[in-house]
């Protein structure tokens, strides 16, 4: 198995085979929680354009996301996992559109199958990854604003690499350094605490708290949305 790291949207651009879109501030930590809480579908969309349309479209749709960390007019939530922490999506349809994450999944057009990287169902990619025996398998870190390097995508992805090659990877040293040493450690206090409350830090690091993956399937109208593979 070939496993490459790629960075920010050349990087999307550039993955094939098994991709690995990973988002752990904050996009694919969230997606991890909507789906925990019974959403029927979640749609990623890269325009904030199209989010706005399907909820024209749909007033009963629920649209999520941020641009610069920040929630958006008519959003109904922003981009953080503690505002929907204990909220219940059951039957609901969730558009998602943020500056990074979901970049990433409408970058990546020369994947073979594509699913979402975070910290919080860490071991069920991997797991899932050994399962499907991919010949190549893609890790694309999106960054911030998919623009410049974050140091909490490139960890976790080396974290996945590492332990596909057999060797032991060292969550607490990360966590240590991101709460420490990492710029990303005073992201979520410097920007507007009612989008990116400190708490969000903490969920974004529970590690395996998820045993599922997120898998883009194509739905209607060229769209994709995130289905549930349970490991
Ligand atoms: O809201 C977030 O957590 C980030 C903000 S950004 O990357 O600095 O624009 O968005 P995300 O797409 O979840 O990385």
């Amino acid at each position: 198995m070939e496993i490459h790291i790629y960075q920010l949207i050349e990087g999307a651009r550039k993955a094939k085979g098994l991709t690995v879109i990973i988002d752990v501030f904050r996009a694919f930590s969230v997606a991890c929680f909507v789906t925990a809480s019974g959403v029927k579908d979640l749609i990623p969309v890269g325009d904030i354009q199209t989010a706005y349309r399907l909820k024209e479209e749909n007033p009963d749709y629920i649209l999520m996301g941020e641009r610069g960390g920040l929630i958006q007019p008519g959003f109904d939530y922003g981009n953080s996992p503690s505002s929907i922490e204990f909220v219940d999506f059951t039957g609901k349809t969730v558009v998602h559109t943020t500056s990074a994450g979901t970049q990433g999944i409408a970058n990546a057009v020369g994947a073979d199958e594509i699913i979402t990287g975070s910290f919080v169902n860490a071991q069920a990619i991997i797991d899932y990854i050994r399962m499907k025996k991919p010949a190549s398998v893609s890790l694309v870190c999106m960054g911030w604003e998919a623009k410049e390097e974050a140091d909490e995508d490139t960890l976790f992805a080396q974290y996945v690499k590492k332990v596909l090659e057999g060797q032991p990877g060292d969550f607490n040293a990360i966590a240590h350094f991101m709460r420490h040493e990492s710029r990303t450690g005073t992201f979520l206090d410097t920007r507007d605490p009612a989008s990116a409350p400190p708490r969000d830090f903490d969920l974004c690091l529970s590690l395996d708290k998820f045993n599922f993956v997120l898998k883009a399937e194509p739905y209607r109208d060229s769209l994709v949305r995130l289905q549930k593979v349970n490991l």
